[in-house]
């Protein structure tokens, strides 16, 4: 059935304009001034409010096995907040078992990922390294539709992976015209700081921060940095939340590497003192990886995304329910890491980016959705409005108001980092592929709707890397 949105202003990452949207199934046909609704359209009035891209989330943990348990939103509740707030498609970690294979992983999120409500996509994480980690890194990106590998450089003992394997890994990505992803802390120095404090008697929610200072925050994103860049790989560093991440990621990227940094929307409104909130409760609901930072931080977070040299805004969307925080009562490093947020991630973007004038509403989208079709390889399939691509449409009232309340939230956990937050600025109508899929945060798509959203490798990357390593590579001397 045919779908014309009429009356609004379309926000693209590079031009508004006044246009409407014209859609057939699942695709978007045409955007001008003017269409003619074909016969049996339904016609929807977007009284002047912004047409917008669905927004994408790069960055996910649904159901995660994750220090000893799972987290409590899954695909299908995770995706149902996405939808809420105006997120259309999610990229999800997927984490191999101790001992299980890439491509086994990949086949389990597979199923997980069946009862999603919004489309999905997978980061892969190399966890350890072997001839058949070599092989699997390959059929996922030449027969499953994964172009990111993810690597781990904290959580010792756990996911985290050393140099060595992270130079081979970043290696194999370069062959493959993959992207290596970092979750980017000193995770040897995170382990020894936290057993000092133990060892001490300071068991709070407090030390978790405390124990993951920004300086290692920043020495790994160089040091991944450097790896990357000996090996020919792009890099992407998730959840960037430091100023030192922040400024090791500009200085690469001046020098012409291909690094992307993501901050999360967490990072950039929350900060360090909630940690010391006397309520145990509200300090370890905050508790995540890398922790909240002194607010000194988002100033440079924000910076970034205005000059260019941070590109996306992400959840890390990790929730656990307040019985699961507690499994940390009397010792931080038990605390599951994670929190939520994936239907507060555009509002709270929109009322402390557009409205206080720090981004515009195309650079709002170029954060939330644009830039991460382009650089995971989904564009234009997703991330734009334009003829060809998904009807994955947002209108956006951006005079809309509410408060934030974990009462009325979708998510399955009781509580919401963004408690009181009050916005101006929300999704009204979020359309996926074609299909009304919430309504004034009212969630009407259903489990099963979503689809998975294949990525393919990048050749023009991988093969700019390789001309450039060929013509930088140390050459014999003739003798
Ligand atoms: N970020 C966090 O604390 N939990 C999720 C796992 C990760 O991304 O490190
Ligand atoms: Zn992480
Ligand atoms: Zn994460």
């Amino acid at each position: 059935m045919a779908l014309l949105i009429r009356g609004g202003t379309v926000v693209n990452a590079d031009l508004s304009r006044r246009a409407d949207v014209l859609v057939d199934g699942e695709r978007i046909i045409a955007v001008g001034e003017n269409l003619e609704a074909p016969a049996g359209a339904e016609i929807v009035d977007a009284g002047g409010a912004f047409v917008m891209p669905g927004g994408i989330d790069p960055h996910t943990h649904m159901e995660l096995l994750f220090m000893g348990t799972v987290s409590a939103d899954d695909f299908e509740w995770g995706t149902k907040a996405a939808l809420s707030g105006g997120t259309t498609t999610i990229v999800d970690f997927c984490i191999p078992g101790q001992n299980q294979s890439l491509v086994d992983a990949y086949r389990d999120w597979r199923n997980k990922s069946e009862k999603a409500a919004g489309d999905y996509s997978y980061h892969l994480a190399v966890t350890s390294w072997s001839d058949q980690v070599e092989r699997d890194m390959g059929e996922i990106v030449n027969t499953h539709g994964v172009n990111t590998f993810k690597h781990f450089m904290a959580y010792k003992g756990a996911l985290m992976v050393d140099d060595d394997i992270l130079f081979r890994s970043f290696k194999r990505c370069a062959e493959l015209g993959a992207i290596a992803l970092v979750h980017a802390e000193n995770g040897d120095v995170v382990a020894q700081m936290q057993e000092d404090f133990i060892a001490q008697g300071k068991t709070g929610p407090e030390f978790h921060a405390y124990s993951r200072p920004p300086a290692v925050e920043g020495e790994a994103a160089q040091r991944a940095i450097v790896i990357a860049d000996m090996a020919g790989c792009p890099l992407y560093v998730v959840h960037t939340s430091s100023k030192p991440a922040h400024e090791a990621i500009a200085r690469a990227r001046a020098e012409g590497k291909r690094v992307f940094g993501e901050p999360l929307i967490q990072h950039l409104v929350l900060d360090e003192t909630d940690y010391l909130n006397k309520s145990w409760d509200h300090a370890a609901q905050r508790v995540m990886s890398p922790p909240f930072r002194p607010k000194s931080h988002q100033d440079s977070l924000w910076a970034g995304l205005q000059a260019g040299s941070l590109q996306v805004v992400a959840t890390d969307h990790c929730s656990f329910t307040m019985e699961q925080k507690r499994i940390g009562k009397n010792d931080f490093r038990m605390i599951p890491n994670g929190t939520g947020g994936l239907e507060d991630r555009m509002p709270v973007l929109w009322s402390a980016g557009v409205n206080s004038g720090r981004l515009t509403p195309n650079e709002f989208v170029a954060a939330t959705s644009a830039n991460a079709a382009r650089i995971l390889n989904m564009y234009p399939q997703k991330g734009v409005i334009m003829p060809g691509a998904d009807a994955d449409i947002v209108i956006w009232d951006p005079k809309a108001t509410k408060t934030i309340s974990a009462k009325t939230q979708v998510s399955r956990i009781e509580y919401n980092v963004f408690e009181g937050f009050e916005l101006t600025g929300l999704p009204v109508k979020v359309y996926l592929r074609g299909r009304l899929a919430a309504e004034n945060g009212q969630v009407r798509a259903e489990r099963g709707q979503g689809r998975f959203v294949s990525r393919r490798p990048l050749p023009a990357f991988a093969e700019a890397q390789r001309r450039l390593k060929a013509n930088t590579a140390p050459k014999a001397v003739a003798r």
